[in-house]
């Protein structure tokens, strides 16, 4: 059957919109907006509430993005007021008839009724936040989303304006339509590690906006150095998928800002997605300590009212640190991508400024250098050479590259190109918002996962506050927390599968924190919603394991340590206990052999008076006597003495045990935070010694100081 030739049809509207012509009645098309219309919830917008969360965690990643992008410290401040239905109307340009009946309204709501909702969301509330505790507990797929859902259908509708302000790069004044008007149009499609990677999240803020209230997206923005500040109301056409600009100007920027301020009114649900919002700040300034948050929800309750005071939030997480961890830089890709991708080879070839072979592989990919280039253009066989002009790779030889890539064997990359948290920075997130008694932590060296370098960073801490006992388990990618489907993810399910009684740790007693970090330059999330990281990827479950692992048996040496001290604690305070009483009975004893008219040799059946002889105990009692007499031995003097002599068993056996602990002596693991944005090279160490504690700075493994 010969092919059929197909034209697009243009406008129509509803279902023959779209359609293509000349065959199948039923054969449309549909734009990437219509399609993200239709399929909300891959991206995060299932429903009122869900939507109201990922809204502002697209903006607000965003905001670091911009912010960490040109390597200013993030200012993030985020604004959510919620809008009363009138105040909505007045929006919309419907506020001409002023109500005359308000129990007419499907809206109306006596003071009784409002308070017997707010009673009743509070409860789901309750119930919500239980069963997302159970839900991340026993693992199950789903995490909040369902439940949020639950409640739903009993809500009335709430509406939200969202403004999320940063200190950022801002955008170029004539890209703002296509960055927010056009579905998968960004500029974080390359190789580098970013929040964002999909051009999608704050189109679908703007659909989401678009459908349920119908009002635009309000931009403000500035870049660095710029004397005006580009303003834009837009919405998405979403048939097109384009831009639709309302209104377009620059306005002088007299105050030197630069960065991007976003506006949108979007049905929401506060009371069901109300913790997740919080928990996902809180988790954000774990991980980002060097962000400024601030945070700010106004009710719809008169200002100043009991109510109003009851519902309004105002949050500000300091910045806890003033040094950024190393920007990301954006890299080639790792040969291994040429397994995932059949198209790399082909893009790469056509797209290359290099003039030879060998100049391609050693400059469009990392771990190449020009002798491994070399050798891949001779492994290649017949046909190829390494001065050949990639331009002159025929489709078949591109196929036997891609072929030769996929099947080499390759280094692992450096890591360089990112960003991760940083061990020192998940340790002071994790110790200020939880206060664990133990902690432990590790980075993995950068693996190659589909072509792309991957970190894993893990913590692992014991005891601490609002830790409930089990598994608290929380997940970080590229630095954002993920909240969602925690079940499913590669964290949750390492978790699950080790055996922590090996590592001393009761996983159903003991508060245990597990922190998982991982950052790449593109992290494989299962959608694009960004929830959670699958588990069937076995290079990033090993890794994940493995960082865990590690965690867990630093715990063990500490948990095995403090047991040891526990123990020999409670020798030292038994032995202790019963000095005094020994005391006593020696010294009463000793004591009425001094009082004696006699001296012990001299009752002593045995003494050999020729040799002057006598039996140890005998030689002992007697010293001790005359010590008795010339008050050399005293209560007191005996009590001192056995005190020292507990004392130092004490001190023997706590040296001994950390021998055999550690053999290189008693050391502990400290963490710097370095001065400059580089990373330092070096691994402080802290030897506790008899009188002081030495410090030493290891240079990779040489001892430089
Ligand atoms: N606050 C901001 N400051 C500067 N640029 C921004 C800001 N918000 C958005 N942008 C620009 O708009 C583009 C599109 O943003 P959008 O949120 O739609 O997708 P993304 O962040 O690229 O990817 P993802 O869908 O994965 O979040 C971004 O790539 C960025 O260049």
């Amino acid at each position: 059957m010969p092919p059929k030739k197909t034209t697009t049809t243009g406008g129509g509207g509803g279902g023959e919109r779209g359609q293509i012509g000349g065959g199948d009645a039923n054969l449309k098309q549909k734009s990437p907006a219509e399609f993200f219309q239709d399929n909300k919830g891959i991206a995060g917008f299932e429903n009122a509430g869900k939507s109201l969360y990922t809204t502002l965690r697209e903006f607000i990643e965003n905001a670091l993005d911009a912010a960490e992008h040109i390597g200013v410290l993030p200012q993030v401040d985020v604004l959510v007021e919620e809008v009363t239905l009138t105040q909505y109307e007045t929006m919309i340009g419907l506020d001409a008839h002023v109500r005359k009946d308000d129990t007419l309204y499907d809206d109306f709501e006596t003071e009784k009724a409002r308070a017997k909702r707010l009673e009743r969301e509070a409860k789901v509330e309750m119930q919500l936040e239980k069963a997302a505790a159970a839900n991340a507990n026993k693992g199950k797929k789903g995490g909040g989303r369902g439940n949020a859902n639950s409640s739903k259908g009993e809500e009335k509708k709430s509406y939200f304006k969202i403004t999320v302000k940063d200190n950022g790069k801002g955008m170029e004044h004539s890209d703002i339509p296509n960055m927010l008007g056009r579905v998968l149009s960004g500029t974080k499609y390359g190789v580098r590690q970013t929040r964002g990677k999909f051009g999608l999240g704050s189109k679908m803020a703007l659909i989401w906006s678009k459908q349920t209230t119908g009002l635009p997206i309000r931009v403000r923005s500035a870049q660095p150095g710029q004397n005006f500040v580009s303003e834009y109301v837009l919405d998405i056409d979403i048939e097109k998928n384009a831009p639709n600009v309302h209104k377009e100007e620059k306005k002088p920027n007299t105050t030197k800002w630069h960065g991007a301020e976003l506006s949108v009114t979007i049905e929401g649900n506060w009371t069901s997605h109300r913790q997740y919002v919080l928990a996902y700040l809180r988790q954000l300034a774990i991980v980002t300590p060097y962000a400024a948050l601030g945070f700010r929800y106004i009710s719809s309750h008169a200002a100043g009212s009991a109510a109003a005071r009851n519902q309004d939030i105002q949050l500000h997480f300091a910045r806890r640190a003033e040094v950024m961890p190393p920007l990301p830089r954006a890299t080639k890709y790792h040969p291994s991508a040429a397994k995932e991708n059949q198209l790399l080879v082909k893009d790469l070839l056509s797209n290359t400024r290099e003039k030879t072979l060998s100049g391609f592989f050693n400059k469009e990919f990392t771990c190449i250098n020009r002798e491994h280039a070399n050798r891949l253009s001779r492994e290649l066989g017949a046909g190829f050479s390494a001065s050949m002009h990639p331009k002159n790779v025929s489709d078949k030889q591109g196929a036997r590259i891609q072929q030769l890539l996929a099947s080499a064997r390759f280094s692992d990359p450096s890591g360089e190109c990112l960003s991760p948290a940083g061990e020192y920075n998940l340790r002071l997130g994790v110790m200020k918002e939880l206060g664990p008694d133990w902690i432990a932590s590790y980075a993995s060296p950068a693996l190659a996962c589909g072509g792309h370098p991957l970190i894993v960073e893990a913590c692992v801490s014991l005891g601490g506050r609002d830790v409930k006992p089990g598994f608290n388990v929380f997940r970080f990618a590229n630095r954002i927390p993920l909240l969602f489907e925690g079940g499913a993810d590669v964290a949750t399910r390492c978790v699950q599968r080790l055996n922590w009684t090996t590592y001393k740790i009761d996983k159903n007693n003991d508060k245990i924190g597990v922190f998982v970090s991982i950052v790449s330059t593109k992290i494989p999330f299962k959608g694009t919603s960004k929830e959670y990281i699958g588990d069937e990827n076995a290079e990033i479950a090993e890794a994940v394991d493995k960082a865990i692992k590690q965690c867990a048996a630093q715990l063990r040496g500490k948990i095995v340590r403090a047991q040891a001290l526990k123990d020999r604690r409670a020798r030292k305070k038994a032995l202790t206990k019963y000095v005094p009483d020994c005391c006593n009975a020696i010294f009463t004893m000793i004591a009425s052999a001094a009082d004696a008219d006699t001296l012990p040799h001299e009752r002593a059946r045995n003494y050999d008076e020729k040799e002057m002889l006598w039996p140890v105990d005998v030689q002992w009692e007697e010293e001790a006597t005359q010590k008795a007499r010339t008050r050399e031995i005293t209560a007191e003097i005996l009590q001192k003495r056995l005190e020292e002599c507990v004392e130092k068993i004490d001190n023997e056996e706590a040296l001994e045990f950390s021998m055999q602990q550690n053999k290189d002596g008693l050391k502990q693991d400290v963490f710097l935070n370095p001065f400059s944005s580089f990373a330092h090279e070096y691994e402080p160490e802290l030897r506790p010694g008899e009188s002081g504690v030495a410090f030493r700075l290891l240079k990779k493994a040489r001892l430089i100081a």
